[in-house]
């Protein structure tokens, strides 16, 4: 790129949850991340983007007002946020969901909720909730450490991200009423605005998905066999089928789903299918 283009902003978690997935996923995709986690800016000029490690909670709010063009944030942060940005793409980490806890046994449902003190530090996701229900309650925002509030009084039920669910456990709380939201870690814009330099970001990063969750499998099969070994493995636009150096023989190679790759090795060993490869992808452009 030359030195009058503008270098895309971008904003990545700088701690917790979300923050070390981010950086891998940013470093696959070819860009420069820091070694450091003091550094709080970061210029990859060869690829035209400028970093900035920041808080996840707060990155929604700098790519809605434009300070930033795009940000790394999970679903939550961004609807909690109520910040003029919206979703581009999802980046298959940071997985959770949120829900309503109390002491284990007492409560069973949602409407159980009004005139409750429900304590959270997502005051956003939890009031559009309780106003979207009709539902008056007192919400009480902390910072973290939440499962704590109920032992000491705070509040009689959380409103929390639950990953594995064994917080909840340690504090003697469960989970009551449905899943309020379900995320995960999302590449995020401001609404309506594209970018200059985006499209090739986020290319770049939607390469390295498709290479974590697609194998390349290759194998050798009797010609006879091909149209139903084909149909085990039909690629993303069809398979590539080659000559082989043994009569009545094609190779055939395809990319497949990494989940049930072993699977479907099974059924082209069984079609007679041998020399059966998988190889991984690290990146690709669709
Ligand atoms: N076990 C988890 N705990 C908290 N957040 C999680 C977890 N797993 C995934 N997440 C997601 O990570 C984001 C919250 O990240 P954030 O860095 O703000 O909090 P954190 O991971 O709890 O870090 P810390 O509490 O140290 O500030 C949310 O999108 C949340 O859904
Ligand atoms: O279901 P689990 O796997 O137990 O994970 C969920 C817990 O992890 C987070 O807390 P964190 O460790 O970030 O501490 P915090 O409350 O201080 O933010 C979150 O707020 C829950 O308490
Ligand atoms: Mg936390």
């Amino acid at each position: 790129m030359t030195s009058t283009e503008r270098l895309l902003r971008v904003a990545v978690p700088n701690k917790g949850s979300l923050s070390q997935s981010a950086s891998e996923i940013l470093r696959e995709s070819g860009y420069r991340q820091r070694n450091d986690s003091k550094e709080l800016t970061l210029i990859d000029a060869e690829n035209g983007v400028e970093f900035f490690y920041l808080r996840p909670r707060d990155i929604a709010l700098y790519v809605g007002e434009g300070t930033l063009d795009v940000g790394i944030t999970g679903r939550d942060l961004l609807r909690d946020s109520g910040a003029k940005a919206e979703e581009v793409l999802d980046l298959g980490f940071g997985r959770s969901r949120f829900h309503f806890a109390g002491p284990a046994g007492r409560y069973t449902d949602l409407a159980q909720l009004a005139g409750l003190r429900i304590a959270t530090s997502y005051v956003g996701v939890v009031e559009a909730f309780l106003q979207e229900r009709g539902i008056e309650a007192t919400v009480t925002r902390l910072d973290g450490a939440v499962e704590t509030s109920i032992q000491l009084g705070v509040a009689d039920v959380i409103a929390d991200v639950v990953e594995t669910g064994s917080t909840l456990r340690h504090a003697g709380l469960a989970t009551f009423g449905e899943v309020i939201l379900e995320s995960q870690a999302v590449l995020i814009t401001r609404t309506g605005d594209v970018p200059s330099g985006f499209e090739i970001f986020q290319r770049r990063l939607e390469g390295v998905l498709v290479a974590r969750s697609y194998v390349m499998m290759d194998y050798d099969i009797a010609s006879d066999q091909l149209d139903r070994a084909v149909a085990v493995t039909p690629g993303l636009e069809g398979p590539t089928i080659s000559p082989l150096g043994r009569e009545g023989w094609v190779a055939v190679r395809a990319m497949v789903p990494r989940a049930g790759a072993q699977r479907l090795m099974d059924e082209l060993y069984d079609l007679g299918a041998r020399a059966i490869l998988l190889t991984d992808i690290h990146a690709c452009r669709l």
